[in-house]
C-alpha cells in the first residue's frame, strides 16, 4: 500500500514538473536562480535610498565583473571615465575625460581584491569614479591593465606604471655620445616587461648619420622602431608627435641626451612639466609611488619617473638574457649543454651564429656584458 502511494507521488511529481525540469537543466536553471538573486539584490539597494543604490550597485558589478560577468560598473553612467596621473598614499590624482583633475579616494572593495595593496592604484591606470565635488572623487572600478613596467621585490611584482603603449629609449647621436650598449639593455628591460620599444636618436644635427646605418639595420632588422631626431633642426618631430598622439608614453635615457628638449618641440611647456616634476619627486613629495603621468594636448600622456628614466636590468637573471634578445632567441635551444650561457661552452649554437655574422658581433658583445655582470651580482646576492 505504502509502495503504491510512493509511485502515485512520483508520477504526480513527473507530470508537474514534466517540460520545466530536465536533467541537463540543473546547471542553466541555477546560473538563473543566481542572477535573479543578484537581481534581487540591486533591487533592494534600490528601495534604500538614491546615493546608498549606485554605490552598492557598482560593489555588485565590481565583483561580477571580476567573475566574467558582462554586468559592471562601466554601465553606470553616473561614474565618470578618468585616467591616474599619480599617486599621494592613499589618494590619487585623476584627470577626469571631462579634462578636470580630481583627488580620489579608493573604494575599499578595489582594494580588498588586490593582495598587493600598494599596486592597487598605479599612474596610467583608467579608472571610473564618481565626482562627490567639483575636485573629489571616489574610484569605483579600475580596468584591466595593458603595458607595465614592473619590477619584483621579495617576489612580489611592484607596478610602477600601467597601460604603458610604448618606451621611448632617448639616445643621443653625440654630446653625449651614442652608446648602442645601452640601448640594448633598454631594449632588454622592455622585452622583459612586454611593452614596445621605440630608440630614439636625438641630436642627429650633431653628426653625420651614414656610419650609424648600420647599427640602425640590425635594430631595424630585429623589429625595432628607431628614430632619429634633432629637437634642435625640428628632424622627425612631427613623426615622433604623430606617435605619442592618444598613446601613454614611458621615457627612458640618460641625463642630457635632450628628453625635456624633445618634449619641448612636441608642445611647448611638456618638458619643464616633466622637469619640475623630477624636482619633485626628489624632494620626497610623491611618497606612494614617484610615477607621473603627464597628459598631451593632443590625447597621449608621458609618464615620468627618475626611476624610469635611468632603469637598470631590473629581475633579470643572467640565464634568462638570451631569451629576451630576438637575435639570439632562435639558436639557444640548439646549443648543446640546455643550461649553455654561451659564453665559454662548446658546441654553442649562439657563438657558431655570431662566428658565421648570423648574430651581429656587437650585439653578442653587448650580451657577454650583461650577463658577465649578472653573474658577478647574483654570485654575490648568494
Ligand atoms: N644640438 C642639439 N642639442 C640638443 C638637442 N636636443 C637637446 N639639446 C641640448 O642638449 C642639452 C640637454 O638637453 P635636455 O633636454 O635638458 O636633456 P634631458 O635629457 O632632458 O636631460 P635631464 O633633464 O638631465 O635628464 C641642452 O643644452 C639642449 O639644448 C638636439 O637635437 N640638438
Ligand atoms: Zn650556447
Amino acid at each position: 500500500m505504502a509502495k503504491k502511494k510512493r509511485s502515485k507521488q512520483r508520477a504526480d511529481f513527473r507530470k508537474k514538473y514534466q517540460g520545466r525540469v530536465r536533467k541537463g537543466d540543473m546547471t542553466r536553471s541555477f546560473q538563473i536562480g543566481d542572477q535573479e538573486k543578484l537581481a534581487d539584490i540591486v533591487n533592494a539597494e534600490r528601495v534604500s535610498g538614491k546615493g546608498e543604490l549606485t554605490r552598492k550597485r557598482t560593489v555588485t558589478s565590481q565583483t561580477l565583473e571580476e567573475s566574467g560577468s558582462e554586468m559592471s560598473a562601466a554601465t553606470d553612467e553616473s561614474l565618470l571615465p578618468g585616467r591616474v596621473v599619480s599617486v599621494h598614499g592613499l589618494k590619487s590624482k585623476v584627470l577626469g575625460e571631462n579634462g578636470q583633475f580630481y583627488e580620489c579616494a579608493v573604494r575599499q572593495v578595489l582594494k580588498s581584491l588586490n593582495i598587493e595593496q600598494r599596486n592597487v592604484i598605479v599612474a596610467g591606470d583608467r579608472v571610473r569614479f564618481r565626482a562627490e565635488s567639483p575636485v573629489d572623487g571616489m574610484i569605483e572600478s579600475i580596468e584591466p591593465r595593458g603595458g607595465v613596467i614592473s619590477r619584483t621585490s621579495r617576489g612580489r611584482q611592484h607596478v610602477i606604471a600601467a597601460n604603458v603603449d610604448y618606451l621611448l629609449i632617448i639616445t643621443s647621436a653625440a654630446q653625449p655620445g651614442l652608446k648602442p650598449a645601452l640601448i640594448d639593455r633598454f631594449l632588454l628591460t622592455a622585452e622583459h616587461c612586454g611593452v614596445e620599444p621605440v630608440v630614439v636618436i636625438n641630436k642627429v644635427d650633431l653628426i653625420d648619420p651614414v656610419p650609424l646605418q648600420s647599427m640602425i639595420g640590425v635594430f631595424a632588422s630585429l623589429g625595432y622602431r628607431v628614430l632619429m631626431t634633432s629637437a634642435e633642426t625640428g628632424v622627425n618631430i612631427k613623426y615622433l608627435h604623430a606617435l605619442l598622439t592618444e598613446k601613454q608614453t614611458a621615457l627612458a635615457g640618460q641625463s642630457g641626451v635632450g628628453k625635456s628638449s624633445l618634449l619641448n618641440a612636441i608642445e611647448p611647456g611638456l618638458g619643464l612639466a616633466v622637469s619640475n616634476v623630477s624636482l619633485d619627486n626628489e624632494k620626497g613629495r610623491h611618497t606612494t609611488t614617484a610615477t607621473t603621468l603627464i597628459p598631451l594636448a593632443v590625447g597621449g600622456a608621458v609618464f615620468d619617473t627618475p626611476g624610469i628614466r635611468q632603469f637598470q636590468l631590473w629581475d633579470i637573471a643572467s640565464n634568462e638574457v638570451s631569451g629576451l634578445m630576438p637575435d639570439l632567441r632562435p639558436y639557444v635551444s640548439a646549443c648543446r649543454y640546455p643550461d649553455c650561457l654561451h659564453l665559454n661552452e662548446d658546441a654553442c649554437a649562439v657563438k657558431n651564429a655570431v662566428a658565421d655574422s648570423r648574430i651581429d658581433a656587437r650585439r653578442y658583445d653587448s650580451y657577454c656584458h650583461i650577463v658577465e655582470e649578472l653573474l658577478i651580482e647574483e654570485g654575490s646576492n648568494r
